[in-house]
């Protein structure tokens, strides 16, 4: 069952396509990260989810629900840029005029339940302006988990959080999205985090979604291999497989071999030259997730890759 299904969701502003023809499918029970540059539209495309932007077209789908244009889901709660909280009143009071205003039953207890599943229970009564900055970002996600959301939509979570912060933010949700199979969707920056608690991520450049990977994929294109190049893939790559049987090697679209399993140069060199193969590259490549998202949101805004675009290095 989707939790999320945009289909051709587009934001024009002037003549920028902020957001263009986003078809965006989110499952229940996800955390799906969010990942694009600055000005990438990640923002606009969860201020249209949220219904704080109106859509200029296309449509919106909220745990099976389609949603009216700028029409908020009680099933959703969202943390998108400042959480509007009232810095003279206390955090429990903030959570409450939510509360209330959603119409929670019981809601100074829904409230002090928020409260203290972010981590703020023992500071409830003490007024807002009172807390640092990350007692503040929790204090915003209070706000979105009050009405017992199905879905929460989290737009920078991590933003001014020191780690300690970060740390909290990341198992309050992972131990959300656990316990009370919650679908998170979220966009961040701090990729190492993500990476810690994403199940699947899409990348969005220039308005459009470029790439949508699975956690398991993003590790596989993450781990080391080693790469063979030579003028004859083809007999290069029965030789490996006959001499290394349990390595998965794969040839990309450059003619490069690429092997993943441990294959070390020393090896794989051996077998070549033993076969008379003239190599012109072997070496280990290593790449973390900052490299490949880096790779995937492109380094300047540039014309998009189609909607249905892969990866070049092809897999
Ligand atoms: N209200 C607005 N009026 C005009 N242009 C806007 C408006 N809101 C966003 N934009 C433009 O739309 C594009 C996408 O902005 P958006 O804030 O969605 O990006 P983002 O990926 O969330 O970036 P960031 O990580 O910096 O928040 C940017 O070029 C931005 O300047």
């Amino acid at each position: 069952m989707e939790a999320i299904k945009t289909v051709g969701l587009t934001k024009t502003y002037g003549a920028k396509r902020a957001v263009d023809a986003l078809n965006l499918t989110v499952q229940r029970g996800e955390i799906y990260g969010f990942v694009g540059r600055n000005g990438a539209g990640k923002s606009t495309a969860m201020k249209m989810m949220a219904g704080l932007v109106l859509p200029t077209t296309g449509t919106i789908e909220l745990l099976g629900e389609p949603q009216a244009p700028g029409a908020t889901s009680r099933r959703m709660g969202a943390l998108i840029e400042n959480p509007g909280i009232h810095l003279g009143l206390s955090g429990l009071d903030n959570v409450m005029c939510r509360a209330l205003a959603l119409g929670v039953p019981d809601a100074k207890q829904a409230s002090f339940e928020a409260l203290e599943v972010v981590g703020l229970g023992g500071v409830a009564k003490k007024r807002a302006k009172s807390y640092s900055l990350g007692m503040k970002q929790r204090l915003g996600l209070a706000l979105a988990l009050v009405g017992s959301p199905d879905l929460l939509l989290l737009d920078e979570p991590f933003n001014g959080l020191d780690p300690q912060g970060v740390r909290e933010v990341r198992t309050t949700v992972v131990g959300l999205a656990k316990m009370r199979g919650i679908t998170v969707f979220i966009s961040s920056h701090v990729l190492d985090q993500l990476e810690r608690m994403v199940t699947r991520y899409g990348v969005i450049r220039d308005g459009r979604l470029v790439r949508e990977m699975s956690a398991e994929e993003v590790d596989r294109e993450c781990a080391d291999y080693l790469c063979i190049r030579c003028a004859t893939p083809q007999v290069a790559l029965a030789r490996l497989q006959d001499a290394f049987p349990q390595i998965a090697f794969s040839v990309m679209e450059d003619d490069a071999i690429r092997a993943q399993g441990g294959l070390t140069p020393q090896d794989a060199g051996q077998v070549l030259a033993r076969a008379g193969i003239p190599v012109s590259e072997l070496f280990m490549h290593e790449r973390d997730i900052e490299e490949l998202f880096v790779e995937l949101m492109g380094s300047e805004p540039t014309d998009a890759m189609p909607q249905s675009g892969r990866s070049e290095r092809g897999r």
